[in-house]
């Protein structure tokens, strides 16, 4: 989708860049198009059809007035004529009735389509792009006021649509105006623009003001999330922090309140003056009018078609001005839902990307690698030389901190080096196929997410086109011990996990793990890489996890993350990681021989349990 680029500081639009934000509107109505062409088509038919509407009406009000004055000067009873057009004022009546509420549904039927559909392209828009782009606070704020604009942007949609129609009743209007007396036309502007002026002021004073605090409105969202939810409430409670979280949310709420207080009271009293100055207007039309009704140069159905059309037309003009600064207001917003499409993720396939070499011949290689995450200085990892062979079971130790989760990230490329490269057969990592890629490895993070679906689903999830196979389903579970939890669930694979929804059971720490274990187990990944998989099982089920994940992974190539030297040493080898560096690499009894810091670190452990 196209955008208009601003190269301002957006925060302070000027009158020129907020033109230049309605630079913004087609896309935007080709993006409401392609929501519904059907209901798109209908509506502004309606629409069309309601502009003439007004006007019909006045104009056969005059010609009754007319009539009845024409029949009571020349004393005819002759009523058929008044009785045609009663009935047709009648009959627009009811036209126009039902035009305003095709319109209305139309509006709302196109406006929750359009809703759901940008919603849509903003979660998927969201997923491609990279988890570096994630760890940004300026990324955040643009996400949430993206995400703002799918249901905010409905009413734009209404308001565009309705400016179209009121412009040609206007026109119709004017028409009628004109041929009467010119000098209303003049009247009519000096009755409306000062209070448009006001508006298209305050509008863009309201847009800095909320566009400025959209950090500290994810504050606030976040206080309000801590305060009062299922996640943070036995913390909460503990510790008491419950007065903390709340006067945090107090003493920011009321800074905001009181920054859309003074512009809010700032927005009335001149809105107030600015009315008065556009009333005077209105009266010096007024008077115009019947004094040329008293002077008989216009008839007295004319005066009331006058007086209508005018008031009709000044409120109309009011609408389409003080709509006209909204729908600017809203092109600046879409700029933000536009640039959040603009954001590009930089960890992408190749062009003429190489297919994942499947089976591994060779095995991985990472030449010098180092990586810094973006908003940090410090190295994460740095220097790292060493060769996983295809079929070896690598274990990664090292104090919290050194680098471990961030050297598998690498790997299944949710980042990308800053130094050096990683090497696939002999092909750096970047020249494969992204989703052949990351399809072959399966990861099982530490921080894996206990997604409030059913059992099955959270299975599923580590292949989600299986989800339907339950045997395969159910061979995950048996492999990674989850059956034995699934088993005591009163739904089995049907039961919904998680507290958020209602018949959710909420598990225990390591009744979860098993279930996320089997994501790795449904994907028959070439590649495995468990973080810490075993940190909350008990020690038997540790021991009976180990176990099968010997037998399950044989001839698979595994990366295994622990801080348990039990579990490490049934690795093949062993990478010991310090500060992000590589310090030792080698066999159990290699290591121990060595005596350095994994010797160092296992008699440590194993000094604990004597
Ligand atoms: N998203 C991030 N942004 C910035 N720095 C990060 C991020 N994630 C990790 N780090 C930093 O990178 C370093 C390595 O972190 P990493 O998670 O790889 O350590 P680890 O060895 O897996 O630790 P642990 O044993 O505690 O799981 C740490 O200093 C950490 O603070």
């Amino acid at each position: 989708m196209a955008r208009v680029p601003l190269n301002f500081d957006e925060t302070k639009p000027n009158i020129k860049e907020r033109l230049k934000a309605l630079g913004n509107l087609p896309a935007f109505l080709r993006e409401v198009y392609l929501t519904s062409p059907a209901l798109t088509i209908s509506n502004t038919i309606l629409r069309l059809l309601r502009s003439a509407i007004p006007i019909s009406i006045l104009y056969i009000g005059k010609l009754i007035i007319d009539e009845v004055l024409v029949l009571s000067s020349t004393k005819s009873d002759n009523l058929n004529q008044i009785y045609l057009l009663i009935a047709a004022e009648f009959g627009l009546m009811i036209i126009s009735d039902l035009l305003s509420r095709g319109i209305a549904l139309t509006d709302s039927l196109l406006g929750d389509l359009f809703a759901n559909r940008t919603s849509i392209k903003l979660m998927k828009h969201a997923v491609s792009l990279d988890l570096a782009q994630f760890e940004n606070a300026t990324f955040y704020d643009k996400l949430e006021r993206a995400r703002q604009q799918t249901n905010g942007r409905t009413a734009l949609l209404s308001q565009i649509l309705a400016q179209g129609q009121d412009a040609i009743t206007m026109g119709l209007l004017l028409v009628g105006l004109v041929t009467f007396n010119p000098w209303l036309i003049v009247l009519l502007l000096v009755s409306v623009i000062p209070s448009f002026i006001g508006e298209w002021h305050f509008n863009a004073k309201s847009y800095s003001l909320q566009r400025g605090w959209t950090p500290q409105r994810r504050e606030l969202d976040y206080y309000r999330f801590i305060g009062a939810s299922d996640e943070t409430a036995k913390e909460v409670k503990l510790f008491g922090l419950s007065d903390f979280i709340i006067e945090r949310f107090k003493s920011l709420s009321d800074r905001y309140f009181k920054e859309n207080k003074k512009l809010a009271i700032e927005r009335a009293s001149w809105g107030s003056l600015l009315v008065a100055i556009g009333t005077l207007g209105y009266f010096g039309a007024y008077t115009l009018i019947i004094v040329d009704t008293v002077k008989g140069i216009v008839t007295i159905g004319s005066l009331t078609f006058l007086a209508g059309s005018f008031r009709q037309l000044k409120s109309l003009l009011e609408g389409i001005l003080g709509r006209f600064t909204s729908i600017s207001q809203g092109a600046l917003y879409l700029n933000d839902l536009f640039e959040f499409y603009q954001i590009e993720p930089q960890i992408v396939s190749p062009v003429q990307a190489k297919p994942f070499p499947s089976p591994i011949r060779e095995g991985f290689n990472f030449e010098n690698v180092g990586f810094k995450y973006p908003n940090s200085d410090k190295w994460a990892n740095r220097n790292l030389n060493f060769v996983l062979k295809v079929g070896e079971k690598l274990a990664l130790v090292g104090e919290n901190g050194s680098g471990k989760t961030t050297l598998v990230k690498l790997l299944a490329r949710l980042y990308d080096p800053d130094e050096g490269r990683i090497l696939l057969d002999g092909v750096d990592l970047k020249d494969y196929n992204l989703v052949e890629l990351r399809e072959h490895i399966g990861v099982i993070f530490q921080d894996f997410q206990k997604f409030n679906f059913t059992a099955g689903d959270n299975i599923a999830v580590g292949d989600i086109e299986s989800r339907e196979e339950l045997p395969e389903l159910e061979r995950a579970a048996h492999q990674s011990l989850a059956d034995t939890v699934i088993e005591k669930l009163p739904l089995k694979y049907d039961q919904p996990l998680g507290r958020k929804f209602s018949k959710g059971i909420e598990l225990s720490g390591g009744e979860w793990q098993k279930v996320a274990l089997a994501r790795a187990y449904l994907r028959e990944a070439e590649v495995l890489i468990l973080d810490e998989p075993t940190a909350a099982l008990d020690a038997r089920a540790e021991y009976e996890v180990f176990r099968r994940f010997a037998e399950l992974t044989k001839g698979k190539t595994a990366i295994l993350i622990s801080h348990r030297f039990s579990t490490v040493r049934m690795a093949d080898r062993i990478l010991v990681l310090d500060k992000g560096n590589l310090l030792e690499i080698g066999t159990h009894e290699e290591l121990l021989e060595k005596n350095g810091r994994y010797a160092e670190l296992f008699y440590l452990q194993a000094e604990g349990y004597k």
